[in-house]
């Protein structure tokens, strides 16, 4: 692919950079979006947000000499011409793929990711590490952080920046790549206030109050006009940054590589920390990511030329139902309120914001403080839906526990994302959730089966009292019809099929595989029973009491790690009862899942139907003599 790239072709690594001209280093970036077009045409990935920061990677690259500099991009998923411009350039037509590159940046693939990242926010603390470690071993190296405007917006970037700004070191850079986005657009006073600097309201804003403050002044109007034009001088647009000990600069266009490249020429002799704020475009360069920046941020595989997403017939996804259902409830429980942290597309909430603006909170990527928010709107009678990604909600996990399951307030967590997510990786996979919640006292931790029970888990978990969590995968679900709502018993579990040999304890999305290891392995005489064990927290006593007597084997499976998993429940349900039984739990393994194709990343760790049959045949099979003794 790369022989179609005249310059592309021949660039063996950033030195070359620093010999281009500025003609080629223009005809370099050309070059380099195309070449993020081509391949995410075919992988899908975060188009618009590395198309927005070409320049920045290049003029990075010139001025600066990484690994020996440390460059730290937050998230990760706008670093594509980062890893084009460093060492990847071969590679990266594998990425997001299994076996390929990552969709972020990971130190255990180049030398140049000095951190990785995946979740938001993260860049000041880890450069600030790296800047302080360096100074203490008298290293001189320039330390850089590259953060978002939506990821300005997280409480964790003002921790760093608040502690950058007392310890005041040198050679430590904040580039704010500020397009106006999240995902959605950016929310948030920091945002408006982000936006007045970008158009130049702020000063303008702030020099007409000063003007109007002065003219009040009766009697002093000469002196007024002085201290007017001084205050000016004064208004630094970023007075925020510069307040908390940073060297505000900018706003700079961060598409002019000429200026950026002066701009951090000049940045590198300032005494203390220093914060660039500079302004790009979301998906530059190609036009219908930058006319819908929001559906470009993450996209699946697409025709380049017209920017059509090649679609494949599939049911319609979990986040949809769980979409629909959540404006159906609204109009039957006006008290019904939903908050997303920056996840408002992701999570299906577009039609309920809409509908229901006054009763939708997009609080920015603010995980903590959406849950203990949640909690406010609970305690004062409202139904609050939390509506979180799995792998994000492990964000606010103190909060979970503290603010809302210590007071038992009555907060529904929809957990989308839950189990193995595919090309995203191991940053994104929600399998910790059954383990992380299940431990939580007062918490209902369910997971349905199918499309129709994620409806009535919901209607339940409104009508109930208390923390209730619903987590359900991300993508198709199976096209069952849905109809209506109606009340699952808290705590009740389903037989779905009768069995002999053994009996599978399934969970959520495991549930139709372990229909389908069942039949297959009926098909070779072992007769395995099925349970929907829809709900991991509290468990079914009496259903448990019943296999007991009934199955002389369990097999729990989930699509979770296994460590303190709804097996572990299994295992520790029984122990408490004091009751001797062969259980096999089946789940995600006690390591990091790499990324690559949802289905395939299932059936390697064995999730999947026929992953469950051959583990439950292993498991059956009569033992030989030597090795009676593992019973
Ligand atoms: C903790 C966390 N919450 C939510 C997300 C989902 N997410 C990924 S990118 C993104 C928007 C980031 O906006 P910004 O930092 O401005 O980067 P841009 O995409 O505009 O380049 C969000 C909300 C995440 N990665 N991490
Ligand atoms: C970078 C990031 O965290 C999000 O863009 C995430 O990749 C979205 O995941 P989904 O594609 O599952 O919505
Ligand atoms: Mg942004």
């Amino acid at each position: 692919m790369l022989e179609r790239y005249k310059l592309l072709k021949e660039y063996a690594g950033p030195i070359d950079l620093k010999y281009m001209s500025y003609q080629e280093l223009i005809n370099l970036a050309e070059e380099v979006r195309d070449y993020i077009l081509e391949v995410t045409a075919k992988n899908g990935g975060h188009v618009a947000p590395g198309l927005g920061v070409v320049e920045l990677t290049i003029a990075l690259l010139r001025v600066f000499d990484p690994p020996s500099d440390v460059i730290v991009w937050d998230i990760g998923h706008q670093a594509y011409p980062w890893k084009i411009l460093t060492d990847r350039k071969e590679k990266f037509p594998t990425l997001r793929q299994y076996g390929g590159i990552s969709g972020f940046l990971r130190r255990e693939e180049s030398v140049y990711d000095a951190f990785g990242a995946g979740h938001s926010s993260t860049s000041i603390s880890a450069a600030l590490g790296f800047r302080k470690a360096m100074d203490l071993l008298d290293q001189k190296g320039y330390v850089v952080a590259v953060i978002g405007d939506g990821a300005m917006t997280a409480g964790m970037a003002f921790e760093a920046l608040n502690n950058a700004g007392h310890l005041r070191p040198n050679r430590f850079i904040v580039i704010l790549n500020d397009n106006e986005m999240s995902i959605s657009p950016n929310v948030g006073a920091i945002s408006t206030y982000l936006s007045k600097i970008l158009s130049g309201r702020f000063v303008q804003e702030t020099r007409q109050r000063v003007k109007r403050l002065l003219e009040h002044i009766s009697g002093v109007s000469r002196i007024a006009k002085l201290t007017e034009e001084f205050l000016k001088g004064l208004i630094s647009p970023g007075i925020i940054f510069e307040e908390l000990g940073f060297n505000y600069i900018g706003p700079v266009n961060g598409h002019d590589l000429q200026a950026l490249e002066r701009t951090l020429e000049n940045i590198k002799s300032i005494e203390g920390p220093v914060l660039l704020h500079i302004y790009t475009k979301k998906g530059k360069g190609y036009k219908p990511a930058e006319n819908d920046p929001v559906t470009w941020h993450g996209v699946a595989p697409y025709k380049r030329e017209s920017g059509e997403f090649i679609k494949k017939p599939s049911p319609p996804t979990w986040t949809s139902i769980f979409g629909k259902a959540v404006v159906e409830l609204a109009q039957m429980y006006p008290d019904l309120v939903v908050i997303t942290p920056a996840m408002r597309e992701g999570s299906g909430l577009v039609e309920f914001s809409q509908k229901f603006p006054e009763r939708f909170f997009d609080v920015g990527i603010a995980e903590q403080h959406a849950c203990t928010f949640a909690g406010g709107l609970a305690a004062q009678g409202l139904k609050p839906i939390a509506a979180y990604y799995s792998t994000f909600l492990q964000r606010a996990y103190d909060q979970v526990i503290h603010d809302i399951a210590l007071q038992n307030l009555h907060v529904v967590f929809a957990i989308d994302r839950g189990g193995l997510v595919g090309d995203d990786g191991p940053t994104h996979h929600g399998v910790f959730d059954l383990s992380y919640l299940r431990c939580i006292p007062n918490m209902v931790v369910s997971a349905p089966k199918d499309e129709q029970e994620l409806r009535d888990l919901l209607y339940t978990a409104i009508n109930s009292h208390g923390p209730f969590a619903i987590r359900y995968p991300r993508g198709p679900a199976y096209g069952v019809p849905t109809e209506g709502f109606k009340e699952v018993p808290i705590g009740s579990w389903e037989m779905l099929v009768e069995g002999e040999d053994a009996v599978i304890l399934a969970v959520g999305y495991t549930v139709y595989q372990a229909l389908k290891a069942s039949e297959m392995l009926k098909e070779e005489g072992i007769k395995v029973g099925v349970v929907n064990a829809r709900f991991v927290k509290p468990m079914d006593d009496s259903m448990l009491a019943h296999l007991c007597k009934t199955y002389p084997v369990f097999i729990t499976v989930e699509d979770n790690v296994i460590v303190g998993g709804f097996g572990a429940g299994v295992l520790e349900w029984l122990s408490q009862k004091g009751i001797l039984k062969r259980v096999l739990t089946i789940g995600v393994p006690d390591r990091f899942i790499e990324h690559g194709n949802q289905n395939l990343l299932r059936s390697l760790v064995g999730i999947d139907g026929e992953g469950i049959a051959n583990r439950v045949r292993e498991f059956l099979r009569p033992l030989k003599s030597s090795e009676l003794h593992i019973l």
